[in-house]
Parts: structure tokens; C-alpha cells; sequence
């Protein structure tokens, strides 16, 4: 096993990295080879106990410097992140299998906006004065949280802990966040940057473990906020945790989400938005587009386009960096794909392109359109989670909103037409937490990102996230006498 990327221990608590062998073993798996890369050990209960009580002491101080000074740390973290863009891709890449030319504009990049936005942010953050009958007046304070836990999925491991990390620590508060099993090593470069930066040893710690670690931070009576991101099953699962302590939470989930085409639409502008939301990451993407509607008139030179440009993919080796396609996350998910690609032969979707495995070592897929897809096919309800696009199509505006909607998701929606009037007709009608017209998947730090109906709850990005990692105290301030009935 190659060395380069094993971590110098498994958890980042109270600014070093620390060990238990008694934790469950987590192998880290490159992708594209199938090979070990690296080691971690899931978090035991003196792990857990170590990283609540840094991340107590440390979320005191850090709430006490002002908000400028707090910026100050986060952009000279951000800056950092910067810097080092090609070796924290080299590392998401091994992690994710994600090609080099993602990694290097989309991932660590991401993360450094985010620390960006919110360093810039955290000097703003103000409560109100709200004056009163006779000269009394009220203030707000807008107060931290406390210590907060994030939870990540696989697909985007250092842009989902940078995503958390940002608001929660512009508002004052502290985080523990543990990354998905699959992808566990490049939050600890995050935590070691921060430290880097200047941020108090504890106030972003980084613990490893599957589930039941996820579970046991989630239920301590000690965190005061949960951030999820993940699939729906999970996040039905952490928010009834989090409700039984009354804690705030934030749930970013999956997606079954539409792309409408209309006849009018700029067809390449189309075909482009439907291979980023379906193929980007390989698929592996919550607010993709994989249910593409187009209106009959079109749908025969959609298609027809659609496929000349998919022999452009370049399907091969992550770290090569004209390589526009690499292998799902792991075998597991590939055979999850593969089973839903059966299952859409089976129903009767017509196979446009792809549709196989592809031999040799590590977890590739073929790019796959499915075309003559219906709405009650499992292919269209159900979210796979990788490269799989099923094309729809539609006659009429009313029929394509209504079968847009017709989802427990509501994540995303994509609209394509020169229609002005219909363009925002149809984003205000869309059932979806984040929504564009002649474009898709684009995820800007200053635009807030989330979920309605079971994609989530809260949001992330943006000065809504605020709202999500910060509470309102109210003092009420009597200038004059107080009275009573006696
Ligand atoms: N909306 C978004 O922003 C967004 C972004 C990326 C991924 N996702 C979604 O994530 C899913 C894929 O990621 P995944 O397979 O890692 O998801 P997952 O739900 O299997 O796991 C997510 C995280 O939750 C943890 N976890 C599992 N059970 C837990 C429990 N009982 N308590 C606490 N933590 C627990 C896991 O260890 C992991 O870290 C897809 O559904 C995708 O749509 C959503
Ligand atoms: O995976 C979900 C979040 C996201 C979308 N695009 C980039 N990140």
C-alpha cells in the first residue's frame, strides 16, 4: 500500500491528530484502482468524549473574539485553501475517484469560497434595535448555537465540511464533523488549516466512523445543532434524533430532480445543463437532473445530439487531467447503478447509450441514457446516484410542471426556453428548493442551496445559512418605572 496518502492518525481533535485502535477498522479505497490507499479507525466513545469537550472550550473563546477578527482567521484559511488546490484535489480525487478536472475548479475551491463568504460575513452579523412605547426598547443579539455536528456523504467530502464548517464558524460557534465513511481524509486537511490559520485548537474537530459514531454525536446532550448531508433514510433517521433533543438541524438530501426542455430552447445549451447534471461526478451529484423532459417536437434531435456529444466523454484515469469521467465511488455503488440500469431494460426504457460495466480494475460505468422513460418506471422515481439519464418527454407546460413535480423530492428543477415569461412561470411552479432557467447545477456560495418536500430541511450557502447556525436573544430594556397589579 502506498503511504502518500494515509493520514498521520484517523481523528483531527483539539488541534493534533490522535488514534484508538479500538475503533472499527475503515479501509480508504482509490477508486480507479480498487487498491487500499489508506487506514482510518471509526471514533470510540473516548475519541467522541475528547473531540465534544475541545470543541466546548474552544467554541467559548472563539465566540468571544468579534466577528471581524473571527472573518480574519476564516479568509486567511480560505487563502490557504488556495494555495494548495492541487494537492487537496490529488487527495479528493484518490478519495472520490472524481477526475482531476473537477477536483481542481469544484471541490476545494468550493470549500474556500465558503470560508470566504462567511469570513466576510461574520463582521455583519448584528441584532436590532426595536424601540418601544414610552423609551423602552428592545435589542437582539444574534448568538452562537454552541458546538455543532456535521455529518457528510462521499460525493463532495471537503466542499460538504467546508459548506458546514463556514456559517457555523462566522456565527461563533464550534463543529464536530464527522465525513462519510467512504471519503474520510480530506476534512482533516480542513481542520489542520484552520488551526493553520489561527483558529483555537478543538473549535473544528474531525472524527471518523460509520453510522453509530454519526448517531452517537447526534444524541449528545451536548450538541446543540445538527447538519446532515446525505440520503433521505439517514435524514429521517438523524432529524428524529435531533428532534428528541429539540436541536436545530439542517438536512441536505437526495433528489429525483427535472431538467424541462422546451421546443424553443437553445438545443445545445439544453444538451450541455442535461451531461452536467447527469455526468458531472459521475452522476453522483444530489441536485442532478436525471429526469430530462423534453417536448415532443424536439425530443428526436435532442436525442440525436445528445448522444454525438456523449462520444466525447472521456472515460479513464482520474489523475489524467483531460479525463472527464471516472469510476463511481465504490463497487458497491456501481452494483446499486447497475441493478437500476437492469431494472430500467426491464421495464421498458429504450437503452440510448451506455448501459454496462466496464472491465478492469476499478469501479467504471458506462455513461447511460435511457430514452421512452414514463413516470412510473423505477428509473424515474427512484434517485440512483450515478451517470444514469432518463429522458421524458412532454407535450404541453401544464403537463410538463405537473409531471415534474410528481415526486417526494424537491430538491432541483431546470428550465430551458427563450420564453421569458414561461421561464419564470415555470420556476415559480417548480416544487424545488433550488431552481434555474438556461442553466443547471451551478452551486455559487452566495446563492442559498437546499431542499423542499423530503431533499431537506434548512439551507446551506448564501446569508440565509445565518439563520441555520445563529439564534436571536431578545433584551428588553424599561427606561421608566415597572408596575404591578399589588
Ligand atoms: N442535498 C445535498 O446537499 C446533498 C449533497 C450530497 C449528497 N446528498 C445525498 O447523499 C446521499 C449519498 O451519500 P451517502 O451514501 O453518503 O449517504 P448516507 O445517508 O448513507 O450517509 C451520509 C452520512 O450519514 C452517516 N450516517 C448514517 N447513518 C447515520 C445515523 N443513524 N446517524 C448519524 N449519521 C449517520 C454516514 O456515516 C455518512 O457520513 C444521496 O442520497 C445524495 O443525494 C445530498
Ligand atoms: O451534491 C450536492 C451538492 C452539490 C451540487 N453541486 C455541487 N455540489
Amino acid at each position: 500500500m502506498s503511504t502518500a496518502y494515509q493520514p498521520a492518525a484517523s481523528h483531527y481533535v483539539n488541534g493534533t491528530y490522535i488514534d484508538d485502535l479500538d475503533g472499527r477498522e475503515i479501509p480508504v479505497i482509490y477508486p480507479a484502482t480498487g487498491q487500499e490507499i489508506a487506514k482510518v479507525y471509526g471514533a470510540t466513545a473516548s475519541i467522541i468524549e475528547q473531540a465534544i469537550q475541545s470543541a466546548q472550550i474552544a467554541q467559548k473563546q472563539w465566540a468571544f473574539l468579534s466577528g471581524s477578527e473571527r472573518g480574519r482567521i476564516m479568509v486567511r484559511a480560505a487563502h490557504i485553501m488556495r494555495e494548495r488546490n492541487r494537492s487537496l484535489s490529488e487527495l479528493e480525487t484518490h478519495d472520490t475517484g472524481k477526475p482531476m478536472s473537477e477536483t481542481l475548479i469544484a471541490d476545494a475551491l468550493s470549500g474556500a469560497d465558503a470560508l470566504e463568504y462567511f469570513g466576510g460575513l461574520a463582521g455583519t452579523l448584528t441584532g436590532e434595535h426595536i424601540p418601544l412605547a414610552g423609551g423602552d426598547f428592545v435589542y437582539t443579539r444574534r448568538e452562537a448555537l454552541g458546538v455543532c455536528v456535521g455529518i457528510g456523504a462521499w460525493n463532495y467530502p471537503i466542499q460538504i465540511a467546508s459548506w458546514k464548517a463556514a456559517p457555523a464558524l462566522a456565527c461563533g460557534n464550534a463543529m464536530i464533523f464527522k465525513p462519510s465513511e467512504m471519503t474520510p481524509l480530506s476534512a482533516l486537511k480542513l481542520a489542520e488549516i484552520l488551526v493553520e490559520a489561527g483558529a483555537p485548537a478543538g473549535l473544528f474537530n474531525v472524527v471518523q466512523g460509520h453510522g453509530d459514531v454519526g448517531a452517537a454525536l447526534v444524541t449528545d446532550p451536548r450538541i446543540d445543532k445538527v447538519s446532515l448531508t446525505g440520503s433521505v433514510p439517514t435524514g429521517q433517521k438523524v432529524y428524529a434524533a435531533a428532534a428528541q433533543g429539540l436541536k436545530h438541524a439542517t438536512m441536505e438530501l437526495g433528489g429525483k430532480s427535472p431538467i424541462v426542455i422546451f421546443d424553443d430552447a437553445n438545443l445545445e445549451n439544453a444538451v450541455s445543463a442535461a451531461i452536467n447534471g447527469n455526468f458531472y461526478s459521475t452522476g453522483q451529484i444530489c441536485s442532478n437532473g436525471t429526469r430530462v423532459f423534453v417536448q415532443d417536437e424536439i425530443k428526436d434531435a435532442f436525442i440525436a445530439r445528445l448522444t454525438e456529444r456523449m462520444k466525447r466523454a472521456i472515460i479513464g484515469d482520474p489523475m489524467g487531467e483531460t479525463t472527464t469521467i471516472g469510476p463511481m465511488v465504490s463497487e458497491r455503488q456501481r452494483a446499486i447503478v447497475l441493478g437500476y440500469i437492469e431494472k430500467g431494460i426491464q421495464e421498458g426504457a429504450t437503452l440510448v447509450a451506455g448501459g454496462k460495466s466496464i472491465d478492469g480494475a476499478g469501479f467504471y460505468i458506462e455513461p447511460t441514457v435511457f430514452a421512452d422513460v414514463t413516470d412510473d418506471m423505477t428509473i424515474a422515481r427512484e434517485e440512483i446516484f450515478g451517470p444514469v439519464m432518463s429522458v421524458l418527454s412532454f407535450a404541453t407546460e401544464e403537463e410538463a410542471i405537473r409531471r415534474a413535480n410528481d415526486t417526494e423530492f424537491g430538491l432541483a428543477a431546470g428550465v430551458f426556453t427563450q420564453d421569458l415569461t414561461r421561464a419564470h412561470r415555470v420556476a415559480a411552479a417548480f416544487e424545488a428548493g433550488t431552481c434555474y432557467i438556461n442553466a443547471y447545477n451551478l452551486t455559487p456560495v452566495e446563492a442559498p442551496f437546499g431542499g423542499v418536500k423530503m431533499s431537506g430541511v434548512g439551507r446551506e450557502n448564501s446569508k440565509a445559512a445565518i439563520d441555520h447556525y445563529s439564534q436571536l436573544k431578545s433584551v428588553y430594556v424599561c427606561l421608566g418605572d415597572t408596575e404591578a397589579a399589588f
